[in-house]
């Protein structure tokens, strides 16, 4: 079987999206009730991060934990890839695709992610650059089918991206287009998404449905089921200091108690990728509000990255005779041991 890559949101087709938010949410509901599927015993996740993270990292590692597999964390430094030191991405990527199962990248560079992928002969999957966050939109897609509105079905929901055309912002209108949703950028024109992601999105909204919108005009918050922000500045390379971010975002495009009251919807839903600046982006009553399912949104990342690595490594449950024999002799050996402890 070829290997397949998760290095771009619109890398899987609806239907195999559909699948993956599933699967993550039978996976998350088995963890939950105290069964830990034993999918990915044996295999070994190789973790390259270029910058920092707290979900991303800790969901992937803690989600190769649960399933039975092992994460290496491999930070500069730490290998002989990088500024200092001895090999380049593409022998990198070659060596560790012989030594690993998996491979998870977070790096500024979509390229450098391609060209892992390419020079490796295991599945690698995109922990963030500066142009996508795909296994964010994963977990998105399962946060959104947990919360999704009474009575609507998926490509009837309507979520409204407020601020900066952030990688999550583009994670989020490749999911929208994917799944047939309405998108909207409310979003100052100067920060508005690409061309040629809008253009992208687009060819995908034409077959499924989905629309999308980018707009100054606050009208386009009005009957929106999930508002979603992120930061405004900071995180990312060679981007514009606070003061600059606020006069551009602030406080038009601040999230608070009157943005989420122009959506005339007492049921809707705030989501962000976190981390957060508290006062910024989000006011702290909508972010620590009942509408906010940020929170819930940070924890499903680890329910995206098993659904991601089982489907990755075409992970199965051992159903033949041989190996369910081989278990079994094994299995009561090591229980006669356990047993005999002095
Ligand atoms: N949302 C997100 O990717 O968080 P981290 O940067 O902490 O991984």
């Amino acid at each position: 079987m070829t290997k397949r890559d998760f290095i771009d949101s619109c890398n899987f087709s609806q239907a195999e999206m559909q699948y993956m938010a599933e699967l993550g949410l039978k996976l998350k509901a088995a963890i939950e009730h105290g069964y830990y599927p034993p999918l990915l015993k044996g295999k070994s996740l190789g973790m390259i991060f270029d910058q920092s993270s707290t979900r991303t990292r800790c969901s992937a590692e803690a989600a190769m934990t649960e399933l039975g597999g092992h994460a290496l964390y491999l930070a500069p430094g730490q290998i002989q890839l990088g500024e200092g030191g001895h090999e380049g991405l593409a022998d990198t990527s070659r060596a560790l695709g012989d030594l690993l199962d998996i491979i998870g990248v977070r790096t500024a560079s979509q390229e450098d992610v391609e060209e892992i992928a390419q020079n490796s002969r295991v599945p690698v999957v995109n922990f963030m650059t500066d142009d996508d966050h795909p296994t964010q939109a994963l977990g998105d897609l399962i946060t959104i089918k947990e919360y999704l509105p009474e009575g609507k079905k998926l490509s009837e929901v309507k979520l409204v991206f407020v601020g900066d055309a952030t990688q999550i912002a583009v994670s989020a209108i490749y999911l929208c287009a994917q799944m047939g949703m309405q998108f909207v950028q409310y979003g100052p024109k100067s920060k508005q998404m690409p061309k040629k992601v809008v253009e992208k999105a687009q060819k995908i909204a034409d077959k499924t449905g989905g629309t999308i919108t980018l707009s100054e005009d606050e009208a386009v918050l009005k009957n929106a089921d999930f508002i979603y922000t992120d930061v405004w500045y900071g995180l990312y390379d060679q981007e514009l200091n606070k003061d600059e971010y606020m006069k551009i975002f602030y406080p038009k495009y601040q999230v608070n108690d009157e943005l989420i009251a122009k959506t005339e919807n007492p049921n809707v839903k705030f989501m962000h990728c976190l981390p957060a600046n508290r006062g910024e982006e989000v006011s702290a009553s909508v972010l620590e509000g009942e509408k906010s399912i940020a929170w819930e949104q940070a924890a499903n990342k680890k329910a995206a990255m098993r659904a991601v690595f089982v489907y990755l490594l075409n992970a199965n449950f051992a159903t033949d005779a041989d190996s369910i024999k081989i278990a079994s002799q094994y299995q009561s050996e090591l229980q006669e041991i356990l047993e005999q402890r002095p």
